[in-house]
């Protein structure tokens, strides 16, 4: 790793963690042969499930400062967004200690949060609280709200009515109404008819120049050397490498290389017919020179040899005469 996770915490905006470690409970059904569908049932409803415990982060030693903007990267399941979450404050790591200094922003799951039972209002209203506003700047915060996510025509309906992607305008819309000095993204996301990706790519690249420190996950390369000055590399819950973007998604690759195309697939199922064909010949010339020099080695004995020059300029192997059997150059034909 390129970098020190010892490094004195700096005043201002920052985060520290230190040994960082999440192990969390997890229940597997025991495994079970059964003989019909009534002993699967019976055994679904009666088998006792098993505890068992996973480490999702495992040992995180690292500190970021003002001005970072880091890529998280690793194939799924690295821990990626259980470390988002972990920075955000959501979870509470079981052993270590991760410290944030400055007003923190998560945009991990858009719908998180909502009461679908409650109106697009209370829901504005509830969200705020949630991320810690108090309630005179949530006042001001509702017109912005509904008219970036163009729902201020049904602001007094229950969210419930609303389609799945009128509520990522409407999480979208106030997750990002405020700005904070830490912003946490989860993947680059792209609901939402054309229009709204576009003002709410905009919007995000507004909170992002004007974040202190950004946090981002993504598969997305590109997204993430223009976004990113830093590139965390996480593989089964441990930092595996720190240092730029391009070092730490070269250190990826060389870790999981890419699966090849379907073009480099077929070109290298040609260049191996190629090659098997090239064998395949080398193999008959082998099999005819074995043949001439079996024949030039009789001949030098003064025996007989039963075979055609026809034959054996086609590569064939020589049969034996009509009626005796054995193998070549046994004096089959001397007798
Ligand atoms: N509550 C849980 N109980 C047990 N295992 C969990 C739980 N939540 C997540 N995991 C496991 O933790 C690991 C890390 O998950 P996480 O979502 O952080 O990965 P990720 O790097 O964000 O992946 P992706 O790129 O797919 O988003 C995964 O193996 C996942 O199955």
């Amino acid at each position: 790793m390129s970098r020190s996770g010892s490094e004195r915490a700096a005043p201002g905006v920052s985060i520290d963690v230190r040994d960082a470690s999440l192990v969390v409970p997890y229940y597997v059904q025991p495994e079970k042969t059964a003989s019909s569908w009534l002993s699967t049932l019976l055994g679904a409803a009666t088998a006792v499930p098993k505890r068992r415990f996973a480490t999702l982060l495992d040992g995180l030693t690292f500190s970021i400062r003002e001005g970072e903007r880091v890529a998280l990267i690793g194939r799924n399941g690295a821990g990626k967004s259980t470390l988002l979450r972990v920075l955000a404050g959501a979870f509470e790591p079981t052993s270590g200690t991760v410290e944030a200094r400055g007003s923190r922003q998560a945009l991990l799951s858009i719908g998180l949060g909502f009461n679908p039972e409650a109106t697009i209002m209370e829901n504005i209203f509830l969200r705020a609280t949630a991320m810690g506003m108090p309630p005179h700047d949530i006042r001001h915060l509702v017109e912005p709200v509904l008219e970036f996510s163009g729902l201020g025509e049904v602001a007094n309906r229950r969210l419930l009515t609303l389609s799945s992607g009128q509520r990522m305008r409407l999480g979208f819309a106030i997750s990002t109404a405020i700005h904070t000095d830490i912003i946490l993204l989860d993947e680059w996301f792209g609901a939402g008819d054309a229009q709204f990706v576009k003002r709410a790519r905009e919007r995000m690249m507004g909170r992002v120049e004007g974040s202190k420190i950004v946090v981002v996950a993504s598969h997305n390369d590109a997204l993430l050397k223009k976004l990113c000055n830093r590139g965390l590399l996480l593989d089964q819950g441990k930092v595996v490498f720190d240092g730029s973007v391009d070092d730490a998604l070269a250190a990826y690759r060389k870790l999981y290389p890419p699966p090849s195309s379907p073009v480099d697939l077929a070109k290298k199922a040609a260049r191996d017919e190629a090659k098997a064909e090239k064998l395949a010949k080398a193999a008959k010339r082998a099999k005819k020179l074995a043949i001439l020099a079996r024949r030039a080695a009789d001949a030098a004995k003064g025996e007989i040899v039963e075979a055609g020059p026809a034959a054996v300029a086609t590569g064939d192997v020589a049969p034996a005469p009509a009626g005796i059997a054995g193998p070549q150059g046994k004096g089959k034909a001397a007798g």
